[in-house]
């Protein structure tokens, strides 16, 4: 396999010109935990001066340092000979305090003169040097280009040995820190291997490009266990057979940033589930509820062309036999504000322009359609098109799939007929009809259309647009409404209508794929949701989002902790449960009553006079005291997330958060002779009926009372979590490689803060706080049995294995003896890999020297031998001279 590593990377590590990852089946493989093999590959390759005999030393619980757990600083540096690290260092090895840094396994690194460190460039990038020297708090490294620099050696990290050069296991890294994650994942992702692990969890880095990774052949390895690197496949693999053997549902989690990959990762996922457990059909109905969803909750972004506006869940019911039964979909938070406004470059909703593409001519007659240039909603970002897609093929692809679902073809009329309403509503315009400047739509087309669209009368939707009846105690008054409000009228009535559509299609969807009497309780499910975000302005949807993301932290926190542990004591090692510290903190900051921050957001949208900037004072003014919150000046404040600090302006959370819908327009969408907006009009009202569990609203006038959008988001983030709760969860974290989406770059920074915010080496770090390294008996004697200098002929593998322990004075706090494994503190086994490379190495020399040897004594042999014929053949031709010269004298004589 080619190298293509990027030129950065290449300057940080030389590869072995012998060096090919080994992603097939058969490489020599160590089980983990979760039953996903880990592989320990090349093992004859030559070793520079990488690894040796650093003992690593990790913290015992998460949270337990205040300093970044991802800080590649903090190497401490003491003088000890190479030869003494051995002996002397296993006799001093501290266990693993809490107190200690985090990533202080690299503390043994620097000491050693001869080894490479990773230096972190003045650009922020990270070179592979060599350390030259160190003397007092300064180390001489020399770096690939020949520069000789001087640096404080704390600030050295150290570097894997090439053995580990692309694991596909972050947890078999010997050292693990920021740039040798980096350069990890760089080197997988350089031979398109966009799979790795991180402990339990699978990373995948978005390859921005078709990889020859899927299909039939893949699913088909993945599902005979013939192919065990990392992959989707594998994971949905893991959940089905979980699902089957412990009778548990599962869940596959999908988190990271716009762009990462989460929805096509999701895509992989079913497409394995649906190859396994099809059969009955409905599997093919599954799959094309992504056509349908991508096109009415997707959008063009700056991040990304197809960019998910929704959260989802899916959940995939299966039958006895292990067949699915039928499916269930759940969406969170709808990006509603984007139907009336999108920034420049970015697009709407991608079913509009795929209408006003794809729609045949008697549907544009139907619908008065025409070009999306002529709809004021689609034109103010001035993007219309996305590189590569046909709209107009779209359509037919989403109208197909609604075929599938069983969308009668009447229903998707009225659907198209909702979508043109909504985008002729955006060109109403409005007209001042007094010198109050209260205004009235103008009567033209716009308008006539919108009321034939929905089944209203002209007249009542003028009225809905330009006036509001409001009641104060049992009078009713109308108040006219001027064109900022009237402005607002209009796109609170376009964002209801298209969420309502969206809420009706998810709903008609659910009908088609429900599971009915087949219904076995057991079910597989992925959630797509969206991961942390943290830009240089957040709003509300970024505080929504990033409140969702400290809830499912705490459910990946949760379980992983279990998982190691359980493991443990299966296997029977003698373990302390580690205590983890959580970000309950945080979460509570959000949840708590009545001094939450959702709390007070509510609070603040009961008052008719409050607003944003109230709004961040009383936050400013209860919640200083949480160590969580900072507040900042004017309407910032400030949230410590587990991920890092987020800062939000409050502007425009009061009317994002209550969301209202003016009750005279549910009114106007209930009096109309179409179905759908009546249909939307009832679950509107339902909804403001229902049992009031968060607070109630009544800025808006008399019946529109509801729950707000953070109550409303926080019930149903509490619902998914108790379903999540109830399962076994598999853990994908997409990560995005370069914001330019674009195959082959990979930007270290931002791989880097995706993988802090994501806590990617959070996990690893915790989980290799136990005990990370696991081998069996049989492979462990089969390894390092030969180093041994009893015999051990007769001897079965778990005594092998504890006289191997023994010889080498392994500290009993290193590693504990299971039942049918090993396990290893961080970086113990680099200790034997290391002893045992440098005895094959001793083996591979006495041959040699012995070889050499053998050789000079024959050339010696060989050399007398040539010599001796040499005078043997001297001496013949001497005779022969001689007899002929007395045969001439004895002819003369005669
Ligand atoms: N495994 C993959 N193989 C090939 N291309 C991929 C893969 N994963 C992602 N991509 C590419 O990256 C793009 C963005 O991926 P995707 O839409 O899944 O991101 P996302 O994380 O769901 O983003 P958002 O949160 O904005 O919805 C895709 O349209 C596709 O071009």
């Amino acid at each position: 396999m080619s190298q293509k590593v990027t030129p950065f990377m290449q300057s940080l590590k030389s590869l072995p010109a012998d060096y090919r990852f080994d992603g097939s089946p058969v490489s020599d493989r160590l089980e983990n935990s979760s039953g996903a093999s880990v592989r320990l590959t090349n093992s004859n390759v030559p070793r520079k001066g990488g690894l040796r005999n650093g003992v690593s030393r990790t913290d015992t619980a998460a949270g337990d340092s205040e300093d970044s757990p991802y800080s590649g600083h903090g190497v401490f540096v003491e003088e000890q000979s190479l030869t003494d690290d051995v002996d002397s260092g296993a006799a001093t090895m501290p266990l693993p305090q809490s107190d200690e840094r985090r990533w202080s396994d690299t503390s043994a690194y620097a000491r050693k003169k001869i080894l490479q460190s990773w230096i972190q460039l003045p650009n922020g990038n990270w070179e592979l040097g060599k350390i030259l020297s160190t003397s007092g708090e300064e180390s001489v490294i020399s770096l690939p280009e020949g520069k000789v620099i001087k640096v404080i050696s704390e600030t050295l990290v150290p570097a894997n040995p090439d053995i580990l050069d692309g694991v596909d296991d972050l947890m078999q890294l010997s050292y693990l820190n920021e740039p040798s994650v980096l350069y990890n994942l760089n080197y997988r992702y350089n031979q398109d291997m966009i799979y790795t692990k991180a402990g339990p969890v699978l990373v995948a880095v978005n390859p921005f490009k078709e990889v020859p990774l899927y299909g039939n052949r893949y699913i088909e390895a993945y599902r005979k266990k013939s192919n065990e690197s990392p992959h989707v496949y594998a994971i949905a693999d893991t959940a089905i057979r979980e699902m089957i053997r412990d009778e548990v549902n599962q869940s596959i989690i999908i988190s990271g940033e716009s762009g990462a990959g989460k929805t096509e990762t999701a895509k992989i996922a079913m497409q394995y589930l649906a190859a396994l457990g099809g059969g009955s059909g409905i599997e093919y109905e599954i799959l094309k509820t992504n056509p349908i969803l991508e096109a009415f909750g997707n959008a063009k972004t700056l991040r990304n062309d197809n960019s998910s506006r929704f959260g989802k869940l899916i959940e995939i019911h299966f039958s006895e036999s292990g067949k699915i039964s039928g499916a269930q979909i759940q969406t969170f938070l709808l990006e509603k504000s984007r139907v009336v406004q999108c920034a420049e470059g970015e697009r709407s909703y991608h079913i509009f322009y795929q209408l006003c593409a794809g729609a045949s001519p008697a549907l544009r007659e139907k619908l008065n359609l025409t070009s999306a240039h002529e709809y004021k909603y689609l034109g103010q970002s001035n993007c219309y098109s996305i590189n590569g897609v046909d709209d107009a093929e779209r359509f037919h692809t989403v109208k197909e799939a609604l075929d599938i679902v069983h969308v009668s073809k009447e229903d998707q009329e009225s659907v198209f007929a909702m979508l043109a309403a909504v985008l002729w509503l955006g060109n109403v315009s409005f007209t001042v009809i007094d010198n109050e400047n209260h205004v009235e739509p103008v009567a033209d087309e716009s308008l006539s259309t919108v009321a034939k669209l929905i089944g209203c009368n002209i007249n009542e939707l003028t009225l809905t647009l330009s006036k509001r009846n409001m009641r104060v105690r049992n009078d009713t008054i109308v108040q006219k409404l001027t064109l900022p409000q009237a402005i607002d009228a209009r796109d609170a009535l376009a964002k209801s209508i298209y969420s309502c559509l969206f809420d009706w299609l998810v709903e008609q969807i659910n009908k088609s794929l429900a599971v009915g009497k087949r219904r076995t309780g057991r079910s597989i499910s992925i959630l797509d949701i969206y991961g942390f975000e943290s830009f240089d302005k957040n709003s509300f949807e970024q505080f929504c989002i990033n409140y969702a993301n400290e809830r499912l932290q705490q459910h990946f926190n949760r379980h992983l902790f279990k998982l190691e542990q359980e493991e443990y004591i299966q296997d029977g090692i003698d373990w302390t449960r580690v205590d983890f510290e959580d970000n309950q903190n945080c979460l509570s900051l959000f949840e708590k009553k009545p001094l939450g921050l959702l709390s007070l957001l509510d609070e603040e949208s009961t008052f008719p006079n409050g607003t944003d900037l109230t709004l961040a004072n009383k936050l400013k003014q209860h919640l200083q005291s949480n160590s969580c919150f900072r507040g900042d000046k004017g309407k910032l404040f400030t949230v410590v997330h587990y991920a890092g600090e987020v800062t939000y302006e409050t502007t425009g959370f009061l009317e994002k958060n209550r969301d209202l819908l003016h009750s005279d327009s549910i009114q106007l969408l209930s009096s109309c002779s179409c179905l759908l907006p009546q249909a939307f009009a009832s679950s509107m009202l339902i909804q403001s009926e229902k049992p009031v569990v968060g607070p109630l609203y009544k800025a808006g006038g008399a019946d529109s009372q509801r729950l707000s959008v953070a109550t409303k988001f926080k019930s149903q983030l509490f619902q998914l979590m108790q379903r999540l709760g109830n399962t076994t969860p598999h853990f994908i974290r997409c990560i995005k490689p370069n914001n330019i989406q674009s195959p082959g770059v990979y930007e270290q920074g931002l791989v880097l803060q995706q993988l802090r915010c994501c806590g990617v080496l959070e996990v690893v770090r915790i989980s290799r706080s136990g005990f990370p390294t696991r081998m069996s008996h049989q492979k462990f004697s089969r390894r390092y049995g030969f180093l041994l200098v009893e015999n051990i002929a007769d001897r079965d593998p778990l005594s092998v294995s504890v006289a191997i322990l023994h010889q080498f004075n392994i500290l009993p706090e290193m590693y504990q003896v299971g039942y049918t494994k090993l396990f290893f503190r961080t970086g113990q086994i680099g200790v034997l890999e290391d002893t045992r490379n440098r005895t094959l190495h001793g083996i591979l020399r006495v041959q040699s020297s012995f070889r050499g040897y053998q050789a000079r004594c024959l050339l010696k042999e060989l050399k007398r031998g040539i010599s001796i014929l040499q005078s043997c053949i001297t001496l013949l031709s001497q005779v022969i001279t001689l007899v002929l010269h007395l045969n001439l004298i004895v002819m003369e004589i005669l």
